[in-house]
């Protein structure tokens, strides 16, 4: 890939963006998720539509054998209870041990005292990319409680840029915050991905959707983690683009989303790709 510091039009970014996705599809990486109940359904049937295999697999006892065979780790604490604990930081350290790549969703972080806790224990961990709404992002930059409504976003994701590459520069992670234009930072790049419908927010656990495609995306490129973020994201913005044409709703977005995603072909990924450098 050519030095993405010179990237200058969204032809380029097209063409590697499709590329990852045909990678994706050839290549189908095995992507262990430790998620919440609510958005188990939607995440396999994602990763499934974009060419991965998806595997729900939590249970602490199953860590030592399962977790080095995945390409790739989606951790998410939606409905993160203690033994789940265990088994997220358990399946987290032995992703670093066997040099996996790992992606936190820390979904309505500043919610409570014990999420906050749990979070910043995994982020200790290591997380090759956190990704979360601006609300989340900024509770977990500050490691503050109380400022969230839930698990979705009071903020839009530019409220969350400086919180986003503070967050990047300490952790070493790439960070995501999603929103009508997601940002992506490494703590000195900015990238904005301008792909989506605002409806995607009105279908529960959209936002865990794409954090498990970042990760079988980054499983693939984890040497371009920021780049393949970027393209996870904008991928799943254009299926909702194509899948809008078709819906009525949240319902039928849900279902067209992920008919687009399957289908998705070259000449969509170059015409609808919207990513633009935002620094
Ligand atoms: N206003 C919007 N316009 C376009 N796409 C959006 C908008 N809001 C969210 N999205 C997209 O919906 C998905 C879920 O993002 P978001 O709703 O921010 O996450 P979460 O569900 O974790 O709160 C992302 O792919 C994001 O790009
Ligand atoms: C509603 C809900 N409650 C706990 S997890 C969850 C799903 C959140 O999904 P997303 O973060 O993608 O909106
Ligand atoms: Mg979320």
């Amino acid at each position: 890939m050519e030095d993405l510091k010179e990237w200058k039009n969204n032809e380029i970014w097209g063409l590697e963006a499709w590329k990852s996705l045909c990678r994706v599809r050839e290549l189908c990486p095995l992507i262990q998720c430790i998620t919440n109940y609510v958005s188990m359904d939607i995440m396999a049937n994602t990763l499934l539509a974009a060419g991965a295999s998806p595997a729900m697999v939590h249970a602490v006892e199953e860590i030592a054998d399962f977790t080095p065979h995945a390409k790739g780790l989606c951790i998410n604490i939606g409905t993160l209870t203690p033994d789940w604990t265990v088994s997220m930081k358990a399946a987290a350290a032995k992703a670093a041990e066997s040099q996996k790549p790992w992606v936190l969703d820390p979904v309505a972080a500043g919610a409570s005292t014990y999420r906050m806790e749990r979070c910043l224990e995994l982020v200790d961990l290591k997380p090759t990319v956190i990704r979360g709404n601006a609300s989340e992002i900024l509770a977990l930059a500050g490691a503050s409680i109380g400022s969230t409504k839930g698990v979705d976003s009071s903020h839009v994701s530019t409220d969350a840029l400086e919180a986003a590459k503070e967050l990047a520069c300490r952790t070493q992670a790439v960070v995501a915050v999603s929103g009508a234009v997601d940002l992506v930072t490494d703590g000195e790049r900015v990238l904005g991905v301008s792909n989506g419908v605002p409806l995607m927010q009105k279908i529960t656990a959209t936002g865990c959707a794409v954090t498990a495609l970042i990760a079988a995306f980054v499983a693939l490129q984890p040497n371009l983690a920021l780049e393949a973020t970027c393209f996870a994201l904008a991928v799943f913005g254009m299926a909702g683009e194509i899948g809008m044409e078709k819906a009525n709703g949240p319902a039928s977005l849900r279902m067209h989303l992920i008919d687009a995603l399957y289908g998705l072909d070259k000449e969509s990924v170059l015409s609808k790709i919207n990513i633009s450098k935002y620094d």
